[in-house]
């Protein structure tokens, strides 16, 4: 834990140097005179009074210094927390950078469905942007309020060594106790984690235009809120809990300050009624008990507080240092220009051991320059197949094959350059039209004849150059547009951007479009369905379709049944064998004869 908690230090103080390092420096010499300062400014006036006293002038110089002092007690610590907030800032914007560059690192998609995972990631969004600047907070309050007890205790010491004593042995247990608090608090905040992200889940469906039409169609609102409020009123309960603790163990604490400072006054005052010390010694005393009492007091808070963001920092570092959750090779195979093709051999997948087999040895090749049609009942595993084949997940058993070289073995990266894809769930980004299509391949965002180029091979050209500021059109009502109104699309059209947006990657050299017609109208589907067939000409496809009729064509139809591939072969063929795909043309063709 000790050893934890330094490395955690350093970590934190190493981001602050990286982001921030003048500021840093700044702080830390404005800290040293912020803490010096009360102990000159009870010096001074010490040797004020007593001279006072003694009947001598010429005190002058003693008043400046007090002046001086005082100033630098109300304003150095100001002036200290401006530099550091402006620190902290800074070192924010370089934890969240560096946060998410390491999520964006993790090749698949396995730690996004991992609950634990997603309540470390909360912790360290939280955490990323205000525990490293809190931490050298502390650290610097720490040093202030240590240059203040040393000072005032060797003050006390030599004026009164019994009460240095005794203020500081009743330090200890107010360290103590600070400490098993902040240990406490740290833990809560990971026990609350999942009811918050609940909590979070609701307000954001009440809050979403997606969900709203729903919410108010099925009347659903009210139920929602009562789950939101009640997973906010089982973290607040939490929280209660350990308030209340909190202001216990803290009164406790500050009665014994109390008694602890009655007691030394006590004493000081009998014996400068008795002569053995003057007013000056008396009002040094005073102000050596509050101030050792007050910085002793902030130092447990401190140690505390620094404590609690040490273990809350944990959870960024966790995310930072978190291993790839899939093997990433050390020294990556080149992949190939396909040329023979892509093999599933012998494939087997469960997304995990308490999850049931999707995939129960699959054989598959999609040869290159041919289009495989991959049909199959809901459920059966198609679109995990595709998964697979993007390497968002590894095969439990058995491989997939890029010309003879195992996926795994290659740069996640370098294979997904070679793909382009539509995804059943594909994304609709709150952007323009032309961001939108452009994601597909950031070196041509701007360059307006491909994403034109694109959106007409995608049939959606006409739509997006029509709307108000055309391809500059925002596709959302999400954010206010300067000079212009941001218009959503129609489900098709989004569809059609989708589509447009993985066309946009010329040279991958394996398209996959997983239901990418679902949504379109008969003449558009048919529209689509002709310009991707001129395409994907000569090109390797995989085409996920419940629609029997643009399978047709396809050069090779594979059925995947329960996790198996039960038919393989041309259109002819199969309708030939009669087997399930045969049925299933017929039944579909059926439903649109004339009766
Ligand atoms: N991330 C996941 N974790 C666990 N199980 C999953 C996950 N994604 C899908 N599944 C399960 O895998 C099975 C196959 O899903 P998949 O999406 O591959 O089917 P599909 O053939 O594409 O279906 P459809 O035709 O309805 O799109 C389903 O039973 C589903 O519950």
């Amino acid at each position: 834990m000790a050893v934890h908690a330094w490395s955690g230090a350093a970590a934190a103080i190493g981001l602050v140097l990286r982001a921030a390092p003048v500021r840093l420096i700044t702080s830390i010499t404005l800290g040293f005179a912020a803490g010096a300062a009360p102990i000159a400014a009870s010096w001074c006036l010490k040797r004020l009074l007593d001279r006072l006293a003694a009947g001598e002038t010429g005190l002058g110089w003693l008043v400046a210094g007090l002046a001086v002092a005082g100033l630098g007690t109300a304003a150095l610590p100001h002036l200290a927390s401006f530099v550091r907030n402006a620190a902290n800032r800074a070192t924010a914007v370089l934890a969240l950078d560096r946060l998410y560059a390491s999520v964006d690192r993790f090749p698949g998609l396995a730690r996004f469905e991992t609950p634990s995972f997603l309540d470390t990631l909360r912790l360290a969004q939280f955490a990323g942007g205000v525990a490293p600047g809190r931490i050298v907070d502390g650290g610097l309050a720490l040093l202030t309020a240590v240059v203040t007890v040393v000072g005032f205790l060797g003050s006390l010491l030599v004026l009164h060594p019994v009460s240095a004593l005794l203020v500081l042995a009743a330090a200890v247990p107010v360290l103590l106790a600070e400490l098993a608090l902040a240990r406490r608090r740290a833990g809560m905040y990971w026990r609350i984690g999942p009811a918050q992200r609940r909590e979070a889940f609701y307000a954001s469906l009440l809050g979403e235009v997606r969900a709203a039409k729903e919410i108010r169609l099925f009347g659903i609102g009210a139920l929602l809120r009562s789950r939101m409020i009640a997973e906010r009123r089982s973290a607040d309960a939490e929280q209660h809990r350990l308030d209340r603790r909190e202001a216990l163990t803290q009164g406790g604490l500050g009665l014994t300050a109390v008694a602890v400072a009655a007691l030394c006054l006590l004493w000081t005052v009998q014996r400068a009624a008795a002569g053995s010390l003057t007013v000056g010694d008396v009002t040094l005393v005073v102000a050596a008990i509050a101030g050792v009492q007050a910085s002793l007091a902030s130092m447990a808070a401190n140690l505390a507080g620094t404590h609690e963001q040490l273990l809350l920092f944990a959870h960024y570092r966790a995310v930072l240092g978190a291993e790839p959750e899939l093997p990433v090779a050390a020294e990556p195979r080149p992949l190939p220009p396909l040329g023979h093709g892509i093999e599933l051999r012998d494939v087997w997948f469960r997304y995990d051991d308490d999850h049931p087999w999707i995939l129960r040895g699959v054989d598959l090749t999609i040869p290159a320059g041919a289009s495989v049609a991959l049909v199959g009942a809901n459920g059966a595993g198609k679109s995990t197949l595709v998964k697979l084949l993007c390497r968002f997940y590894d095969p439990t058993r058995g491989a997939v094959l890029w010309d003879g070289v195992d996926i795994r073995d290659v740069d996640p990266a370098e294979l997904r350059r070679r793909i382009a894809a539509v995804f059943q769930d594909y994304m609709a980004y709150d952007l323009t039209g032309a961001e939108n299509i452009g994601l597909g391949e950031t070196a041509a965002l701007d360059d307006r004849p491909r994403l034109v180029l694109a959106a007409q091979r995608a049939g959606v050209h006409d739509a997006l150059a029509g709307l108000p500021a055309g391809y500059d059109t925002l596709l959302s009502r999400a954010f206010d547009e300067e000079g212009g109104v941001g218009v959503p699309l129609s489900g098709g059209q989004w569809q059609r951007v989708a589509l447009a947006r993985a066309l946009l990657r010329d040279g991958a050299e394996l398209l996959i479009l997983d239901e990418p017609s679902s949504g379109l109208d008969p003449e558009s589907e048919h529209d689509v369905h002709s310009r991707l067939r001129r395409y994907r000409a000569g090109r390797t496809s995989l085409d996920i379709s419940h629609r029997l009729g643009t399978a047709r064509d396809a050069d090779l139809i594979a059925v995947l049944d329960d996790g198996v591939i039960t038919e393989r072969g041309g259109h002819e063929a199969l309708m030939a064998a009669d087997g399930a795909y045969a049925r299933l043309f017929r039944l579909q063709a059926a439903g649109y004869q004339l009766s």
